[in-house]
């Protein structure tokens, strides 16, 4: 069960017109996963926690002692912190043990002690049999657990991990996904995972933090955030497709463009509507009888997935002068509202329905698939 915070950070850090604006705690023994677009400031907060960049403001506790505030900075050598980089970055002239012990040389530790240290962490990660190799004759996931000793020797306080499993092949990923979790479970520091990977990001972490252009913009345990995403990258990262209304009484919401929905739950103020492309169900005619949301919609766009196809359906507003912006905005080609929507249907549906992009078709949603919550 997770405590206090460890880690207590708020900081602001700026990289040319980029600015990190980050509030972070993380309590001892809880993994948090910090999941967010390419250049959304992961990285920038990964080397600050770590000591290698300077923040312009704020503050960087870590177990109540300040590592960072105006001025005055602990080095990274000096911080009770570990790194488990990208592609592991081990020491290729050095043996695993002697890669294992530097960590701990490096903090002070004699010689011997260090080695039995490092070969003792090497036991636990089940990489004995390894000690007396290069890195170089490593698997990826042999280097990763050699990496992860290296890192957990020095007993840290808190364990940055830069996309753990991004260099391995799927198959070993698996493997090495579940070794991770067990090795995370047992830590009793703060540790962060930046992961772009929504499964790893599932399984290794209690919480998940997104960052957008430099912010926290949604938190919760993985499966909160898997259920009710709140921003359009967060839902593409999960595999729903997100709506954003006005509850208007009796189950139904009006969307930015006039069209309302209805839905199985009361809907009050500002909500947002989710929902999993595969409740959608497109059809050549309008579909008459049993009560459902129906809209007519174009195909923009058609993908493989697996083993069936992923259609991206633009909605025909209804209100008459959005329908006119909808309109100025397809001839001036500005970029899509973010009202479209995904559709996963099966290849016979594809054949059955001639869809190509162009093509008009209606869809429908039960309103028992769709997921309403508060957007503020
Ligand atoms: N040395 C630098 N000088 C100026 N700007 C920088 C520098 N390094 C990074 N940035 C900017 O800071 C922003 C955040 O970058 P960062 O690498 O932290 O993002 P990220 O979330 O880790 O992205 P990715 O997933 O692509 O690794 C980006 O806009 C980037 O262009």
């Amino acid at each position: 069960m997770a405590s206090a915070a460890v880690l207590d950070a708020a900081v602001t850090v700026r990289r040319g017109d980029f600015v990190l604006d980050l509030a972070l705690q993380v309590a001892a023994g809880e993994v948090v996963a910090l999941v967010g677009p390419n250049g959304a400031g992961k990285t920038t907060t990964l080397r600050t926690l770590a000591g290698l960049l300077r923040p312009d403001g704020g503050e960087v506790r870590l177990n109540g002692v300040v590592l960072d505030r105006a001025g005055a900075s602990v080095p990274a050598y000096r911080r009770p912190v570990a790194v488990v980089f990208q592609d592991y970055l081990l020491f290729p002239h050095l043996s695993v043990l002697d890669n294992v012990a530097f960590g701990l040389r490096s903090a002070g530790v004699g010689r011997a002690a260090a080695r039995r240290a490092a070969a003792e962490w090497l036991r636990r990660m089940d990489a004995a049999d390894l000690a007396q190799q290069r890195p170089g004759q490593l698997s990826g996931g042999q280097a990763q657990r050699v990496a992860l000793a290296r890192a957990l020797a020095t007993e840290p306080d808190l364990l940055l991990l830069d996309e753990p499993l991004a260099a391995l092949d799927a198959r070993t990923r698996l493997t090495v996904r579940g070794e991770l979790r067990r090795h995370l479970a047992t830590f009793g520091g703060a540790a962060i995972v930046i992961t772009h990977d929504p499964t790893d990001a599932a399984v290794l972490a209690d919480r998940l933090v997104v960052i957008e252009d430099g912010r926290v913009v949604q938190q919760g345990s993985p499966s909160e955030v898997a259920r009710r995403p709140r921003t359009d990258y967060v839902a593409r990262l999960v595999g729903l497709n997100l709506l954003a209304g006005a509850g208007v009484g009796d189950h139904r919401v009006r969307l930015g463009d006039g069209t309302v929905i209805t839905t199985a739950e009361p809907a009050i103020g500002a909500v947002y509507a989710a929902f999993r492309p595969s409740a959608i169900a497109l059809w050549a005619e309008r579909p008459a009888g049993s009560p459902r949301n129906v809209w007519e919609v174009e195909v923009v766009g058609l993908e493989p997935f697996g083993d069936s196809v992923r259609a991206e359906l633009r909605r025909r507003p209804v209100d008459r002068q959005r329908a006119a912006r909808e309109i100025v905005r397809q001839q001036t080609g500005e970029p899509d509202s973010g009202q479209n929507v995904i559709a996963e249907i099966t290849a016979a549906a594809v054949a059955d329905l001639d869809l190509i992009p162009g093509r008009r078709v209606w869809a429908s949603l039960k309103a028992s698939e769709i997921e309403v919550y508060p957007a503020d």
